[in-house]
Parts: structure tokens; C-alpha cells; sequence
């Protein structure tokens, strides 16, 4: 039975793009997710196997990198615009490309002293949270007599832009891992923090307002901490909930080191001033770690926060 070839359309799939463009010490981002799709005189690719009129899927990912270097990135649909119109136009028997692009939105994070980036803070213009994303958690525990009440938040996802560094660790035989002096430190916060009411005697503590300060005093010490290690901003960040927060006693986090490769654009005589990045999704580091009030027992589950 003769075949023909109907609809078909090539290209790489989800280029996760993230562009810092620094104004001063305010830095911008625009963080993408962006899939190519190309289609035109594909047949003998399909037939014959000829790659003659097949820009590789390879060249289309580099594409959106190197657009986000040099040409920035001032919305998703202008990016999309010059991606797609590079594509038709520089390529006879490409005919139609679609760009997808989903846009992941970043907020500043306010810093403890009330100023938000926008109003010239120094130590916010760099500290950032993804919008609407959280997951607020609770378990509550009853034997009749104790209570116990753990609190948390999942997909929490922060991002610094500046303020990390990461060097001088252990190096054995297999470590490839350059020093880092200027890094981005992102990460999706889940945390866990336990109440110290336990009685109905007690004065039970306002949760609403609570779940907020606690949220707002772990997104300060993220924004403020210069960074030596995530291991190190996990610490302030549990410490600033126990600091300020007489009704937590203990506090723990897990939280992924999402990484941000710079992207080597000097194939393309390009040079990468640490503005573009490749948000990897995994394998990504697993920070974990218990917070404690001096003289307190643990008693949130070490599994609980990968719930
Ligand atoms: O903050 C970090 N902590 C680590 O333990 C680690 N390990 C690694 O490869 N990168 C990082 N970053």
C-alpha cells in the first residue's frame, strides 16, 4: 500500500531561557520556557532520510539562547515574534515556525526594611519569587490530650540573581565543578515549621497571621543572606523563623538547588556577562535540614517535607 506523508513539524521542545538584565545593581528577569516548531519542504527527510533541508533541532535551541544574548528579551510575544520570523525567512524550506512560550513571572521580595526593589532598596533588587505558585500545608495531631501542629508550604519558588557563591569544597578524582563567585541561587522552598501549642490550656496562636510572618521572615533572610552555600541560607532562613517567631519551635526545609548554567555563546562570538542562563530541571542538589529552639527535640518527620 503506497504511504504519503501528512502534517509534520520538528524542532526543539521546551529551551527553559533565563535572561538577567542588570540595570545597575537592579537586576530584571525574564525566565522562559520556549518550543520551537518547524515545518515546510520536509519530505525527504521523512522519505530518503536527506537532511539537505533539516536545520538541526540543536541550532534551533542555540538560536533562543543567543536571541535572549543580543537581543534581550522585552516580552514573550516579541521574542516569539523575532524567533519565528528568523526562522521562515532565513531558511528557504522552512515555511512555518511556531513558537510556544511559557512565561514564568517573578516578584520582588519585599525586605525587612518595608521597601520593595521598586522603591530602591539595596538589598532587594536582586531577590525574587515566583508568583503564584505556593501550596500552604498543615497536620494536625490529637491523641485526646497533646496536640501537635505542623505548618508548611510547598513550590515555593525563589530566585536570587546575584549574592551566591559557591568554592572551596572537597575536590576528589571526579570533581569537575568550577568555583562560582557570582551565581544564581534559586530554589522551590518546601518547609515545615512545628507550633509549640500543645494544649488546650494555652493560648492558641493566630494561624493565619502566623503562616503569614513566617512566610514573609523566611523570604527576607532568602533575600538577604549572601550566600556561601544553600546549606547557608537554609540555616538563616529556619533561624529567622525561630528569631522572630515565638510560637515556632522548630523548622525544617527541603530545598532543591535549581540550577542556572551559564550558557557558553562564544561559539557564536558571543560573550555570555552571566545574563544568560539555562534553568536545568534536574539532576538538581537536595538541600535538606532541621532548624531548632535551643533545648527543643525534633519531632517533624525527616520525610515530611518531600511530601
Ligand atoms: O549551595 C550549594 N551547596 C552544595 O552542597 C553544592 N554542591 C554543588 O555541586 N553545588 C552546590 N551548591
Amino acid at each position: 500500500m503506497p504511504t504519503i506523508l501528512g502534517q509534520n513539524q520538528y524542532g526543539k521542545a521546551e529551551n527553559r531561557v533565563v535572561r538577567i538584565t542588570r540595570d545597575g545593581d537592579t537586576h530584571h528577569i525574564k525566565d522562559l520556557n520556549v518550543s520551537v516548531a518547524l515545518s515546510g519542504d520536509m519530505e525527504e527527510v521523512h522519505y530518503s532520510g536527506s537532511n539537505a533541508n533539516v536545520l538541526p533541532t540543536d541550532t534551533t535551541k542555540n538560536t533562543v539562547y543567543a536571541f535572549a544574548k543580543q537581543y534581550g528579551i522585552e516580552s514573550a510575544e516579541q521574542f516569539g515574534i523575532h524567533l519565528a520570523r528568523h526562522f521562515v525567512t532565513g531558511q528557504e524550506p522552512i515555511h512555518r515556525a511556531r513558537i510556544r512560550i511559557e512565561e514564568y513571572a517573578w516578584e520582588r521580595i519585599e525586605t525587612s526594611d518595608g521597601n520593595s526593589g521598586f522603591l530602591g532598596a539595596e538589598d532587594v533588587k536582586h531577590s525574587f519569587v515566583r508568583k503564584g505558585q505556593e501550596t500552604r500545608v498543615t497536620q494536625i495531631t490529637y491523641d485526646g490530650e497533646k496536640w501537635e501542629v505542623i505548618s508548611g508550604l510547598k513550590d515555593l519558588v525563589v530566585m536570587n540573581s546575584t549574592n551566591s557563591e559557591f568554592w572551596g569544597y572537597v575536590k576528589d578524582t571526579y570533581t569537575t565543578l568550577q568555583e562560582a563567585y557570582d551565581r544564581i541561587l534559586a530554589t522551590q522552598v518546601s518547609g515545615r515549621w512545628r507550633f509549640n501549642w500543645t494544649d488546650d490550656a494555652q493560648k492558641m496562636p493566630d494561624w493565619e497571621k502566623s503562616y503569614e510572618q513566617v512566610r514573609k521572615h523566611m523570604l527576607q533572610a532568602f533575600a538577604e543572606t549572601y550566600s556561601l552555600s544553600l546549606q547557608q541560607t537554609l540555616y538563616q532562613m529556619g533561624a529567622r523563623i525561630i528569631d522572630n517567631r515565638a510560637e515556632i519551635d522548630e523548622v525544617r526545609f527541603s530545598l532543591p538547588n535549581k540550577h542556572h548554567f551559564l550558557v557558553d555563546l562564544e561559539p557564536f562570538g558571543l560573550k555570555n556577562d552571566n545574563e544568560v542562563y539555562f534553568a536545568a530541571d534536574r539532576p538538581y542538589g537536595l538541600i535538606e535540614a532541621t532548624i531548632l529552639r535551643e533545648g527543643v527535640e525534633p519531632r517533624i518527620p525527616v520525610d515530611m517535607t518531600n511530601l
